[in-house]
């Protein structure tokens, strides 16, 4: 485990696809100095570089499949290091997705102080993404490709949440709400923290 980078809050933002997390991300962002990393901005970009990785790891998301577990947390673990410096703290948006991740990010990194779970409906989600996709130029923003992601977050990424009550660290979010009534939640668990 990196002391370098756990002496600061590490923060987990987890939720559904078009739930709201990198929305709040943005405010938190915002209003705490933290750093975002959100694990498909990591895998996009390297996407967009057109390395032998990226076009792999496009055919994957594409399809609406998790890519492979190290290349993942290997990837956040570098923007780790190289915001250790400036960092006031660590907001991961949308990892762990299974529990697998969750088990190899405490070992290789450490342990989350706080799990933010912004809950949506499944027809709130479908309806936020199909109108993103209106404009985001994203590959998996099409109806074919959401309906997998959503299996595929209640089949692998709801069990992470329950890992986590384990340690008692997980604050669920109705985030149904409109945006800055979702974040005045946001802002209270952050609060606690200190
Ligand atoms: N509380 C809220 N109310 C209404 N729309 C919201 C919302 N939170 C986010 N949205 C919109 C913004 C985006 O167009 C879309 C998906 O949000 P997002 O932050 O990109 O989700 P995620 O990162 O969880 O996939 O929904
Ligand atoms: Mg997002």
């Amino acid at each position: 485990v990196q002391d370098s980078l756990m002496n600061r809050n590490v923060l987990l933002m987890s939720g559904g696809p078009g739930s709201g997390k990198g929305t709040q991300c943005e405010k938190i962002v915002a209003k705490y100095g933290y750093t975002h990393l959100s694990s498909g901005d990591l895998l996009r970009a390297e996407v967009a570089s057109g390395s032998e990785r990226g076009k792999q790891l496009q055919a994957t998301m594409q399809k609406g499949e998790l890519v492979p577990l190290d290349t993942v947390l290997e990837m956040i673990k570098e923007a780790m290091i190289a915001k250790a410096d400036v960092s006031k703290g660590y907001l991961i948006d949308g990892y762990p997705r299974e529990v697998k991740q969750g088990e190899e990010f405490e070992k290789k990194i450490g342990a989350p102080a706080l799990l933010l779970y912004v809950d949506a409906k499944a027809e709130t989600m479908v309806k936020r993404l199909m109108k993103r996709g209106e404009t985001s130029g994203r590959a998996d923003d099409n109806e074919e490709t959401i309906k997998k992601r959503l299996d595929l977050y209640y089949k692998a990424t709801e069990p992470v949440i329950a890992y986590y009550e384990k340690s008692g660290i997980v604050r669920k979010i109705n985030s149904e709400l409109p945006v800055d009534e979702v974040f005045a939640i946001v802002e209270k668990a952050i609060d606690e923290l200190k």
